[in-house]
């Protein structure tokens, strides 16, 4: 189109030179056609009609007091400038974009009116981008739009026989990502004509169309127009083409530079060409410009929007209809047709989710991978976290020799699969522990043995006795964990050694603390018991954040949001959908977690398994709103992504999932208990290790507080999407 509008540019400067004064007559010819418009016509002689409208992007005006009129029944041509708004105001027409001042009527109503079909089934529209779902065949594409749109399936399939043979389309078995650029145009044109629209809305249609194909789509167009139930408004870069439409409109910067049958728009400007007529009128428009740009009353004529004639450049040259001024309309709805409208349709939500159903059975490998990834994470958190350490080499110093040393023995209690013992002499071994090749040295005096046995038999030994009888360690205490196995391993060799050498006088030599049965839980509770409930919910959580996060931010980026809703899906029924649908990724991905860790790793479950399967879906619920209350707000997939991936660590650490929460400091704390995951942890937590109910509140609060999440993430995901429509 830069092209085209260069090759104009150049068309420009030879035409200037010799038409200035055919432009002052077009002008006046002008001022009198539009005084000589027809007076309005009734709203039902129009299928759109747009007044006075405006829409800018931040600072950008793209679209200012723009009048149009769509004649019922006619083809309609926008014409103009690659970036001079015709994509910008066509969303506006359909309902995807709002226009921030004046008013627009489609089919007797504003676009999105409780109870209009627009959007929805009176209107085809045919987005610019290819807006198709790539894992689809041409049949999917068809049927899905066919089941939006409420056909019977006998129905889509005539429509979707006739458009495959009108549009020459290849087999309706191809996948349309197989499909060349044109053949995939071709579809996204079938997926608009389908319901046999009242209005069909087509941006650039014929882009990459052969110039049979071209014409056999014109004469499509005209032909359906001619029963006078069709309207039809199309843009194209091939300006001649629209000498088929019944009326063009000419755009330019926003503005409507002119507006009316082509043969008309080609007369008044004594044009051979619509192209060159077009010229004539940038000319024209520009002229203006650049003297009101110089005139001292530059600013106020801005401010009027007028042509120096004092004409008002909102308006068409060529008008038809009524003008900017006429009055706004007022519609009313019973209550009853605006609850419908609100209401979610079920058979929108039954399309949408067969649509994600389909495309995730194209996608085999992706479906598994997403099955099987929690497996692997909760596997791996099972087998590597909070496990003992295991062949940890500690250096044995034994000053004793006699083969009936106590020593010995006591060493022969130590766990050999955690510690690996390497006998050194004094030196070798603290040589090795400061170049941290072993992580400690216990060393063994040479009376160990006759001093111990004296503090076991005697009520008073001295301190010599008492520092010669005990076991020396000295350890590396950078890694804590290490360092606590090893005492850990220690006390136990040294309780296991007094229990074989003194029998049933060991109680003599116990420490004056005895920690009786447990009431809950093991003596021999990992740290892996500890962590695992919140694991699993972290896991379900973020897997349902990755499945969804980046859902709506690749549809609206493919066009794919912006037609389903042209189509009459609305905000919540997609939500909806998307929820349903990725409940049954989770509740796959829930049922081999369970299998998983309760059966292969084996961790207790004391309380209801439905208690337990019931969180944990709705911890995968929050974590499907959660990635919808992203998807809907963030626009490229990189920040998704980064929103996604930035709250995990955060969520991971404030939650107490891989630490106590008691260790977080105030206020800290407080931010950690309002977190989703926080309560939610510890209500597993009491399930499956306490066997606690829901009558018990550690249990219910961690409902309470996920269901809280949910809704007002759903909420949030909900108003985002439709405040960004
Ligand atoms: N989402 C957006 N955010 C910001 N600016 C936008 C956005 N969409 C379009 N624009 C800008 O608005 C202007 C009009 O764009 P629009 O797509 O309506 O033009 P167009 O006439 O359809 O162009 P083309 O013929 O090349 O498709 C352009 O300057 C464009 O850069």
């Amino acid at each position: 189109m830069a092209a085209e509008a260069a090759a104009l540019d150049e068309d420009a400067t030879v035409a200037l030179a010799d038409s200035t004064e055919m432009q002052e007559r077009q002008k006046e010819e002008n001022m009198t056609v539009d005084l000589e418009a027809p007076p309005p016509a009734a709203p039902e002689d129009f299928a759109i009609r747009c007044r006075d409208v405006c829409r800018s992007y931040s600072k950008l005006k793209v679209l200012s007091h723009l009048n149009l009129t769509v004649p019922q029944g006619q083809i309609y041509g926008l014409l103009g400038p690659s970036g001079c708004g015709k994509t910008t105001l066509l969303k506006c027409i359909v309902g995807t974009l709002k226009i921030s001042q004046g008013h627009i009527t489609v089919l007797g109503r504003p676009p999105g009116f409780p109870g209009h079909d627009v959007p929805g089934k009176k209107v085809g529209y045919m987005p610019q981008d290819l807006a198709l779902y790539s894992e689809f065949t041409i049949s999917d594409t068809l049927t899905f739009f066919g089941r939006v749109h409420g056909l019977t399936a006998k129905e889509t399939r005539a429509r979707m026989d006739f458009l495959i043979d009108f549009l020459d389309l290849p087999q309706k078995q191809s996948l349309v990502r197989k499909l060349s650029g044109g053949q995939k145009r071709r579809v996204s044109l079938g997926a608009a004509l389908l319901q046999n629209p009242e209005l069909l809305i087509l941006d650039e249609p014929t882009v990459g169309v052969d110039p049979v194909l071209r014409a056999k789509i014109w004469q499509h167009l005209v032909e359906i127009v001619k029963t006078g139930k069709v309207s039809v408004i199309i843009t194209t870069h091939y300006i001649e083409e629209a000498r088929q439409a019944n009326v063009v409109g000419l755009m330019r910067n926003g503005h409507l530079l002119a507006e009316g049958p082509p043969d008309e728009v080609m007369k008044q400007h004594n044009a051979t060409t619509l192209e060159h007529a077009f010229l004539q009128l940038c000319q024209t428009h520009d002229q203006v410009d650049s003297k009101r740009g110089s005139s001292p009353q530059g600013a106020l004529l801005e401010n009027s929007q007028s042509f120096e004639s004092g004409r008002d450049e909102s308006r068409p040259i060529l008008a038809i209809g009524a003008g900017a001024e006429e009055e706004v309309p007022k519609y009313s709805v019973d209550w009853k047709v605006r609850a419908r409208h609100l209401l979610p349709k079920w058979r929108n939500i039954v399309a949408l989710m067969i649509k994600t159903l389909v495309r995730m059975k194209r996608m085999p490998g992706s479906l598994c991978f997403q099955f099987v990834l929690p497996v692997i994470q909760i596997s791996l958190i099972c087998l590597c976290v909070g496990g003992d350490p295991r062949g940890v080499q500690v250096a044995v110093v034994n000053n004793e020799t006699s083969p009936s040393a106590y020593s010995l023995t006591l060493l022969s209690f130590l766990d050999n699969t955690s510690v690996q013992q390497v006998p050194l002499s004094h030196t070798e071994a603290f040589d090795g522990i400061q170049n941290g090749e072993y992580w400690g040295v216990i060393g063994f005096g040479k009376n160990f043995t006759s001093y111990l046995t004296k503090r076991m038999m005697q009520r008073q030994v001295s301190r010599e006795v008492v520092d010669g009888g005990s076991v020396h360690v000295w350890l590396d205490l950078t890694n804590r964990q290490i360092a606590l196995m090893l005492q850990k391993k220690l006390h136990e060799a040294f309780q296991d050694f007094v229990d074989n050498k003194l029998g049933s006088m060991s109680y003599l030599v116990s420490l004056p603390v005895k920690i009786e049965e447990p009431i809950y839980g093991d003596e021999n509770t990992d740290f892996t018991t500890f962590v695992m409930p919140g694991a699993v919910l972290s896991i379900t959580f973020y897997l349902a954040v990755g499945l969804t996060a980046l859902s709506f931010v690749l549809e609206r980026k493919e066009g794919l949001l912006d037609r389903c809703w042209v189509a009459g899906v609305s905000s919540m029924e997609t939500m909806l959908a998307h929820l349903l649908s990725q409940l049954f990724v989770i509740s796959v991905q829930i049922v081999l977690l369970l299998l998983f860790i309760l059966l292969a790793f084996n961790m207790p479950n004391e309380g209801s398994l439905v208690l337990v399967i019931i969180l944990i879906v709705l911890q995968g619920v929050t974590g499907i709103s959660f990635g919808l209350v992203i998807s809907a707000a963030i626009d490229d997939e990189q920040s998704a992504n980064q929103a996604a991936l930035g709250v995990f660590y955060p969520n991971l650490i404030l939650s107490g999932i891989i630490w106590p929460v008691e260790c977080i400091p105030y206020p800290l704390r407080y931010l950690s208990l309002a977190l989703p995951q926080t309560y939610a942890s510890e209500a597993l937590r009491c399930i499956m290790y306490r066997g606690w109910g829901l009558s018990q509140m550690m249990v219910w609060r961690g409902f309470a507080v996920t269901l809280g999440w949910n809704t007002f993430f759903l909420v949030l995901a909900t108003v985002i999407l439709k405040l960004r429509t």
